[in-house]
Formats: structure tokens, C-alpha cells, sequence
């Protein structure tokens, strides 16, 4: 199995340290080739044409940003699966459609995993009884935000779509929330110093019951913005899809 990577960044470096985990060969592309070659050393391929990266890939995973996935989903889901990390970008209807119908004429697949987020299982089988609303709360510390304020800040509040644009790279959770809620979340991203952790608050009503749920993630040494679990998530999501599981848990 081949896995080809789009990003050499913070997630892209623990995908290529799992390679072991996952038992796959491993191909990356960034903007910044020179990231991939320290990531890969000698251990993986480097490509700095796409149409030359895309060639024999059995995955795609996309872990570098929503400007990668309306740039490059399409010709990816035209020969392969693809896993979205930065899943604001799914928030466009048009784009979203337009997957979604390459995806069915080619036979491929979109795959969103959990990330920075608990709670999607449930989210998803609640909607089967009918979702009345759903919030999520951002707070996290302004570097991570880029921002400087000097006490507790709300920067946003809104709907899901909005917030995408306003944080592309730091919210991708309420895209994934209201993905799998099937309604669009109401946000608000808040900017605390007196915190060190992402902290994402999860509310659902529905006709089964209430959810909450809240993270405090601990961020990435390497990218304040995205928490440690994002990438663990990946990783997970990715041993699902290379080896064949035995048993499956969870929705
Ligand atoms: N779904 C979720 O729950 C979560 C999703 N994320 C998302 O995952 C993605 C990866 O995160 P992370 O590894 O921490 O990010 P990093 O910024 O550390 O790494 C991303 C890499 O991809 C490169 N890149 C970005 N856009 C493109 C492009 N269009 N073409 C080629 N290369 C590109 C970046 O270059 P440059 O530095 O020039 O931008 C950078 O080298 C981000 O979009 C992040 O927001 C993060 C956390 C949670
Ligand atoms: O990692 C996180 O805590 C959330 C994040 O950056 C995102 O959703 O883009």
C-alpha cells in the first residue's frame, strides 16, 4: 500500500514517524519540498510535481490546508480515497457537491476523521433521531489564534461557515461537527491567555437526548494551532483504512 501525503508539516511528520504502525510505503508533496526531504530522509519518496505525486497512490491524505483541498481534492478523488484533515474546506456547498459526484463517478471516497474532537459517533447517531441545535466553543491562547489580547477575548460568533473563513486553520473541528450533525453549528472562538490548551466545547439537542462534550487538547509542540489528538486521530483513522480490522468499535 501506497500512502501519498499532502503537507510536510506538523502532521505530516507524524504520519512519516507511524510508518512503521501503518506498514506502508510512504510518498509526501508540500509546497515547501525541502520540508519533505527532512522528513523523509531517506525512508520515503519526495515529489515536487503533483501530477508526478498523485501517480500509484492507493491514499491520499491531505494534512496541509483548506486552500490544498479546493486546490487538489479534485484530481485526487478522480484515482484514489482521500482523508481531509482540513475539512472547513467541505463547508462550500459547491465544492462539497462537486466532490461528492467525482467521488460517486470514480468511485472513490471522502474520509473525515474525528481530529482535535470527541463525540462524532454520537453526533452521528443522534442525528438519526433528529438534531435541534448544535455549538461548539473554541478557546484557545491568541498565539495559537494570532492574535494578541490580554484577557479572555470572544473574536467570533457566527455560524460554522463563517467561522472557516475567518480561522481556516484553526476550527476545522465545527466543520466536521456540522458535517456530522448534518446541520450547520453556531460558533464562537475565544482567544483566553490564561490558557495553554485547545479547548473545544461540543452541545447537541435532539429528539434522543443531550450531548456535551469537551476536549482540552494538548497543542502540537511543532503548531500551537493544532492539538496533539488531531494527528493521533489520523493516524487511527489511517489504521482503519490500510489493514483489514478484525473488529470495529465505536459508530
Ligand atoms: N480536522 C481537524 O480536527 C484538524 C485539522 N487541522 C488541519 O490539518 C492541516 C495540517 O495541520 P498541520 O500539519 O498542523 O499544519 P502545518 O502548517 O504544520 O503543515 C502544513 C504544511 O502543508 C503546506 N501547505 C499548505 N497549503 C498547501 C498547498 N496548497 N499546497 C502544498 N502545500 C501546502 C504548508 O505550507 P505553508 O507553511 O506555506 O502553509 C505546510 O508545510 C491544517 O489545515 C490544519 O488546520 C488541524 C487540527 C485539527
Ligand atoms: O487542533 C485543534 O484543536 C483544532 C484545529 O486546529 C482545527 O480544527 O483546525
Amino acid at each position: 500500500m501506497r500512502l501519498c501525503v499532502i503537507g510536510c508539516g506538523n502532521v505530516g511528520r507524524l504520519v512519516a514517524k507511524n510508518r512503521g504502525v501503518l506498514g506502508v510505503s510512504l510518498k509526501f508533496f508540500d509546497r515547501h519540498p525541502e520540508r519533505c526531504f527532512e522528513v523523509c530522509k531517506d525512508d520515503c519518496e519526495v515529489s515536487t510535481s503533483f501530477d508526478e505525486f498523485l501517480e500509484g497512490c492507493d491514499l491520499v491524505v491531505e494534512a496541509a490546508s483548506p486552500e490544498a483541498v479546493r486546490q487538489y481534492a479534485p484530481q485526487v478523488l478522480r484515482k484514489a480515497d482521500m482523508v481531509v484533515l482540513s475539512v472547513g474546506a467541505l463547508m462550500d456547498k459547491e465544492l462539497y457537491g462537486r466532490l461528492l459526484r467525482i467521488a460517486e463517478n470514480y468511485g472513490t471516497s471522502i474520509v473525515v476523521p474525528s481530529g482535535a474532537v470527541a463525540g462524532i459517533d454520537a453526533i452521528k447517531a443522534l442525528k438519526n433521531a433528529g438534531i435541534e441545535e448544535v455549538q461548539v466553543i473554541t478557546t484557545k491562547n491568541p498565539k495559537a489564534l494570532g492574535v494578541n489580547v490580554e484577557e479572555k477575548t470572544v473574536l467570533f460568533e457566527g455560524p460554522a461557515s463563517e467561522a472557516v473563513k475567518r480561522f481556516p486553520t484553526n476550527v476545522n473541528v465545527v466543520a466536521t461537527v456540522s458535517l456530522a450533525a448534518g446541520k450547520e453549528a453556531t460558533v464562537k472562538v475565544v482567544a483566553d491567555p490564561s490558557v495553554d490548551k485547545n479547548v473545544h466545547e461540543i452541545r447537541v439537542k435532539s429528539k434522543a437526548g443531550e450531548l456535551y462534550v469537551k476536549v482540552t487538547n494538548v497543542p502540537s509542540p511543532d503548531n500551537p494551532k493544532t492539538s496533539l489528538l488531531a494527528a493521533l486521530s489520523l493516524i487511527e483513522t489511517l489504521k482503519e483504512l490500510v489493514k483489514k480490522q478484525r473488529i470495529r468499535i465505536g459508530t
